[in-house]
């Protein structure tokens, strides 16, 4: 894992990154290692900041590698996929997929990797489902998911990610692409069970930074993870994901990173909550996206719906959206009726 270049690592390929947020650019930092890769943004502005200074605020002090360019010209960075092998990555929340694979209907686009952990707020569709309602089957496509936080990949430092995909030949492209140096990169045909443990963790992140945040201690954290995990599979599973994927990188690597981590976002939403600050005021102090905040209340619809029992998430969505307050949260877990693990 400490070798700067795996035996394993494929030809150089050209690589598309659209949405330079910290993740677009942690990624398109780490590929830019072995491949051409031209980093696309919506704000011209920033882009151009980004080029003059070859680094990217959201994390500061991490120069761009040589081989990364950034573009504020969408139809460049179409064009510079244009060869058969080369990679297209959607690199914005999910809120923006829909917009961003608008953008690219009818145009010739080759392989597409998505990089969100969510589900649509107003549809509860898993990122997947919505790369199928607006580009159709034709494209070959797949979820890039696993612990992974944007500073430690901008850093250089190992990480282990999981490529999940129907079409085998998407994955061994991504494999061959991504798999190298500090990257470890596994394979999955389980979309559903990837995207669900990517999505849900967000939302217990939420529950663990608030638990923390209120002084529970740490047998409270080590509880809210474990029978957060439990949540995550039973979702997952009725879905039609598998089982034992919420055991691995995406399920239980992912949650684990999130509720310890202070790195992330939706765990510092938690934080936030436990000190009585209000939602709007921390989202605007973090000025980056937590899936977690849509997705508490995306979940909560969607598992009402299918009759899946999820305390944890209910109560997160409580506390972001029915005023309830954080310590009640905790009171309202706890009050639950005994039943067998
Ligand atoms: N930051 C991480 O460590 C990390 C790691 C793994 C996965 N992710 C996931 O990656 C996704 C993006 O996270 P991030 O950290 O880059 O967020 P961020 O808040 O740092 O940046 C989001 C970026 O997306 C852009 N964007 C939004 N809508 C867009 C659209 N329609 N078209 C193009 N660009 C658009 C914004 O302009 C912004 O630059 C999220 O779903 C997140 O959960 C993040
Ligand atoms: O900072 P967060 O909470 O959005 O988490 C980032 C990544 O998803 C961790 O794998």
């Amino acid at each position: 894992m400490q070798e700067k270049t795996s035996k394993h690592a494929g030809a150089a390929r050209k690589v598309s990154v659209l949405g330079a947020g910290a993740w677009g650019t942690a990624v398109a930092m780490a590929l830019a290692q072995r491949h051409d890769v031209l980093l696309w943004g919506r704000n011209a502005a920033a882009l151009q900041a980004m080029a003059a200074a070859r680094e990217n605020s959201y994390l500061p002090g991490y120069a761009f590698p040589e081989r990364l360019q950034v573009a504020a010209d969408f139809d460049a960075a179409l064009a510079h996929v244009i060869e058969p092998g080369s990679l297209l990555i959607a690199a914005c929340p999910v809120a923006g997929l829909r917009p961003l694979l608008q953008s690219l209907k009818g145009r010739q686009i080759p392989n597409i990797v998505w990089l969100c952990k969510g589900f649509e707020y107003d549809t509860g569709l898993l990122p997947h489902q919505i790369v199928r309602e607006v580009l159709g089957d034709a494209v070959a496509g797949g979820a890039l998911s696993g612990p992974s936080f944007a500073q430690e990949v901008a850093k250089g430092l190992p990480c282990a990610l999981t490529i999940a995909s129907e079409s085998a030949g998407l994955r061994a492209c991504v494999v061959d692409t991504a798999h190298g140096g500090n990257m470890r990169v596994y394979s999955s045909d389980d979309l559903v069970g990837v995207e669900v443990g990517g999505a849900v963790k967000n939302v217990l992140a939420i529950a663990t930074g608030a638990a923390d945040g209120l002084g529970l201690g740490l047998n409270a954290r080590a509880a809210l993870i474990t029978r957060g995990l439990a949540e995550i599979t039973r979702l997952g599973v009725a879905l039609g994901g598998k089982n034992e994927t919420f055991m691995g990188l995406t399920g239980m690597g992912d949650l684990i990173l999130t509720c310890t981590g202070d790195l992330s976002r939706n765990r510092r939403v938690g934080l936030g909550l436990a000190q009585g600050k209000p939602l709007d005021v921390i989202v605007q102090e973090l000025g980056h996206v937590a899936e977690g905040v849509p997705c508490a209340k995306a979940v909560r619809d969607l598992a009402a719906r299918l009759g899946v029992e999820m305390p944890i998430t209910n109560a997160v969505a409580g506390v972001l959206f029915d005023g309830d307050q954080p310590q009640a949260m905790v009171a309202r877990l706890l009050s639950r009726d005994p039943r067998g693990e």
